[in-house]
C-alpha cells in the first residue's frame, strides 16, 4: 500500500495570469490536499472519502482519477488490477487547484506502485494534459507547483515546463474559500479572445516587474506589482463584493489581495501573523457564504506532492 498526499496550490497568483502558481500549506501543520492511496487488488475499484466527496462525480469514469488510471492501462497495455482511495479534501471549483489535487496525486501514486514506467520529466507534461480535460484547456499553474512544491514560473519552452521562483518566507497567504463553487472551464471562457496593446505592456510590466523584486528581495515592491489585469476585470463579478474585501483587509494590514486561480477563493497576503488573524477573523465575518466554507491562514508548501504511507 502506498499513499500520496498533493497540496492545494494558488493558480496565477494574481500577477501571473497561466505563469504563476504556488503550492500553500497550513502553518498549524493540517493537510490542505488531496490524499491518494492505492493497493494491489483482484480487480479495480475506486473509492471515494473525505470532506469533498460527495462533489464528485457519480460515474465513476466521469472521474479524473479514473481518466489518470485508464491512461496507465493504455501506457501498460493492460487492465491493471488496484484499489484506489481518493481521499477528497478539497472543495471542487473552488479555485484551490481541486482537480490538480487529484490529477498529481494518483498520477504520483500510481507511477510509484507500477515501479516508475514514466519518467519525472515527462510526469507534469501528462499532468497538464489530463487537468486540461477538465479546465478545457491546458495550464500548468496548478499542477506544477502542486507536483513540485514552492511558486513556479510556468515557461514551457525548450523542454522547461517550469522552474521554481525564490519567495518571501515571512509571507502568509489567508485562503477564504467562501463555500461556493466557480467552474474554471466557465471561467476561463469569461476571458477575452485578445487584449489591447496597452494592457499587455502594463500586464508585462507587473509580471516581470514582480519576478525581479522576487529575486532582489524587495518584498514592498513585490507585493505593489500584484494587479491582475487580465482576469480579475472579468472574473470580479463572479466574486461576492471583491473590492470591499480588497479594501477592508487593506485598512487591516493587508499587502496584497487577489484571486485564487480562478476563484471564489481568495488570498489576502500579511506579513505579520497577528495581522493575518485580524484578516482571518474579518474575512470570516464578512466574505464565507456557506457554513461549508472556511479559511486558513498558510505559508507556500515547498514540499509539494509526497508519499505519506
Ligand atoms: N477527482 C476530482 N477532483 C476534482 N474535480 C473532479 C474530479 N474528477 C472530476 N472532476 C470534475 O472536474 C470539475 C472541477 O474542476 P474545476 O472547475 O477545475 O475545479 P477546481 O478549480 O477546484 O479544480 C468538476 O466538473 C468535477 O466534477
Ligand atoms: N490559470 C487558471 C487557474 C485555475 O485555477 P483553479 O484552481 O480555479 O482551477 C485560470 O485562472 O483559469
Amino acid at each position: 500500500m502506498i499513499k500520496f498526499y498533493s497540496p492545494a496550490s494558488i493558480g496565477n497568483v494574481g500577477v501571473g495570469f497561466d505563469v504563476l502558481g504556488a503550492a500553500i500549506a497550513p502553518i498549524d501543520g493540517s493537510f490542505l490536499g488531496d490524499i491518494v492511496t492505492i493497493s494491489p487488488s483482484k480487480t479495480f475499484q475506486l473509492i471515494n472519502k473525505g470532506m469533498f466527496s460527495n462533489q464528485l462525480p457519480i460515474k465513476t469514469n466521469n472521474n479524473i482519477v479514473w481518466k489518470c488510471w485508464k491512461y496507465f492501462c493504455s501506457l501498460l497495455k493492460k487492465n491493471l488490477p488496484i484499489t484506489i482511495i481518493l481521499e477528497k479534501n478539497l472543495p471542487i471549483g473552488s479555485g484551490l487547484g481541486s482537480s490538480a489535487c487529484s490529477v498529481v496525486a494518483s498520477i504520483t501514486a500510481m507511477n510509484a506502485h507500477f515501479e516508475n514506467p514514466i519518467k519525472k520529466t515527462e510526469l507534469l507534461l501528462l499532468m497538464g494534459k489530463l487537468e486540461g480535460k477538465i479546465s478545457g484547456s491546458i495550464h500548468y499553474d496548478n499542477v506544477a507547483p502542486c507536483f513540485l512544491g514552492g511558486l513556479q514560473l510556468i515557461i514551457n519552452k525548450n523542454n522547461i515546463i517550469c522552474q521554481k521562483l525564490p519567495i518571501f518566507k515571512n509571507w502568509l497567504w489567508i485562503i477564504a474559500w467562501p463555500g461556493i463553487k466557480i467552474a474554471t472551464s466557465e471561467a476561463r471562457t469569461m476571458l477575452p479572445m485578445q487584449y489591447s496593446k496597452e494592457i499587455c505592456i502594463e500586464h508585462s510590466r507587473y509580471l516581470a516587474g514582480f519576478v525581479h523584486a522576487l529575486y532582489t528581495k524587495q518584498p514592498s515592491l513585490a507585493s505593489q506589482l500584484m494587479n491582475d489585469v487580465i482576469a480579475e476585470p472579468y472574473r470580479i463579478k463572479l466574486l461576492p463584493n471583491f473590492l470591499k474585501i480588497r479594501e477592508e483587509t487593506k485598512k487591516i494590514g493587508a499587502i496584497g489581495c487577489g484571486i485564487s486561480g480562478s476563484g471564489p477563493t481568495i488570498f489576502v497576503i500579511s506579513d505579520n501573523l497577528n495581522t493575518a488573524k485580524k484578516i482571518k477573523t474579518w474575512l470570516n465575518k464578512n466574505y464565507l457564504q456557506t457554513k461549508k466554507g472556511f479559511i486558513h491562514i498558510c505559508k507556500i508548501d515547498t514540499l509539494g506532492t509526497r508519499q505519506i504511507g
